[in-house]
């Protein structure tokens, strides 16, 4: 069984060095936080633990640098927001295990806050090799001195097998962080017992990395309807032209076996009727709509890509989502960064909002897309700090972090 983060505070964390592993990996333009929700999630459990006098030091990834310092992926920017956001003090270290940490987890006193720098500017953070990664865990536990304890609230990279999520539970006293335990609490409802009828619609640009949470979604969702990039090889799989849009070629017999048996699995999969079809992929593109079964026909001929869901989808989309009781939504339906091929995502988005449905948005896109669409998060049910976790869960994989923390 997994302790639970108020048993630390219960026990006593004053005066102790408490390490919580979040998840501040936000985007950045620049050095400029483009959406802050991942570090807002954060706040509340470094607040409890401030609150209670804990001296936290925070560790965290940006991206993926390959294993050394590397200033574009400076964690600065995302604990910086967190300096901003908090009524708490906080301090940045330099390094990440070096002097600099050593010294400034040392020097903290009760009720702040150290993040130290980017995890994975350390190789042995993603090692595969187990002794490895310990070593670095040992590091990292060190900085907590003799009675230090592990918050695990990276609810984002439970999927990843790193030091600073896995190794580090079996050195120092490990508990759940109240992110982590919503996010598994959430998402366990809706997997094994959704109110029903339960309707998943899946978008995004990374196709086979979804075909999985498919699989395992025929005979429990409802309706599962397609949208964004990966449409074009479930249209390809009924022998519909998809001209120049993305397209797995060798997943189009995977796809064929998943519309032959989700019906008899009592799974309806709903596919576009429309797509809008643009030129080039660029904001300002010739665009034009056309039905799926004559994508090629139009002015914009056969080299043209399919960048969005078309309106009658949209409202075909809508209208499933309006009696669904349970909505999980991961991928947005086209390219909405752009706004000519932002529609279905909107209208997706204003579905949701409009209907009583419980809904859970799991996917870093899918969130992104939502806020700078003019959404705010009270509008949905759950919005999931987790992309790949959130969709990992959904397959049925082992969770490494989980797994650790005896979940
Ligand atoms: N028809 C399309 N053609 C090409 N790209 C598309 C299409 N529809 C959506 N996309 C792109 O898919 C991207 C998001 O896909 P992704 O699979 O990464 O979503 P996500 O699961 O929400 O994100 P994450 O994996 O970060 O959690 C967006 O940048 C969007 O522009
Ligand atoms: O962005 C995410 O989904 C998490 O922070 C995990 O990041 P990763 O995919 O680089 O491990």
């Amino acid at each position: 069984m997994a302790h639970a983060l108020d048993e630390l505070i219960a026990d006593g964390v004053a005066g102790r060095r408490v390490l919580v592993r979040s998840d501040l990996n936000v985007p950045l333009d620049g050095s400029t936080v483009t959406d802050d929700g991942r570090v807002r999630a954060s706040l509340p459990v470094l607040k409890k633990l401030a609150d209670a006098g804990a001296r936290v030091i925070v560790m965290a990834h940006l991206g993926r640098p390959k294993g050394q310092p590397d200033p574009k992926y400076s964690i600065a920017p995302a604990a910086e927001k967190l300096a901003e956001l908090a009524d708490f003090p906080v301090r940045i270290a330099t390094d990440v295990v070096g002097e600099d940490a050593r010294a400034k987890a040392a020097a903290l006193a009760d009720g702040e806050v150290l993040v130290i720098e980017n995890v994975r500017f350390d190789a042995r953070e993603t090692s595969k090799d187990d002794a490895e990664r310990g070593a670095f865990a040992d590091e990292l536990a060190a900085l907590t001195g003799d009675d230090g304890a592990y918050v695990d609230d990276a609810f984002g990279a439970v999927h990843r097998k790193h030091a600073s999520v896995f190794d580090i539970a079996q050195r120092l006293p490990a508990y759940l962080g109240d992110l982590v335990k919503r996010e598994l609490d959430v998402l366990t409802k809706v997997v094994s017992d959704p109110e029903r009828p339960f309707v998943v619609v899946m978008g995004g640009s990374k196709v086979s990395d979804k075909l999985a949470v498919i699989e395992n979604l025929i005979g429990k969702a409802d309706s599962l309807l397609i949208g964004g990039g990966m449409v074009f090889t479930f249209l390809a799989a009924q022998g519909h032209p998809v001209g120049g849009s993305l397209l797995e070629k060798d997943q189009i017999e995977t796809v064929k076996d998943y519309l032959e048996k989700a019906p008899a699995a009592g799974t309806k999969i709903i596919l576009p009727v429309d797509i809008v079809y643009a030129a080039k992929f660029a904001a300002d593109a010739d665009h034009e709509v056309r039905p799926v079964d004559a994508i090629e026909s139009g002015r914009i001929g056969a080299s043209g890509l399919g960048l969005d869901i078309g309106p009658e989808s949209a409202k075909l989309f809508a209208d499933k989502i309006k009696g669904a009781r349970t909505v999980f939504w991961n991928g947005p339906a086209g390219v909405f960064e752009m706004e000519a091929f932002a529609g279905g995502t909107r209208a997706v988005a204003e579905a949701i909002v409009a209907s009583d449905a419980m809904s859970v948005i799991g996917g870093g896109d899918s969130a992104s897309a939502v806020r700078n669409l003019g959404f705010s998060d009270d509008q949905f049910g759950h919005i999931s700090t987790g992309g790949g976790a959130s969709l990992e869960f959904i397959e049925g994989k082992e969770l490494p972090g989980v797994v650790a923390l005896g979940v």
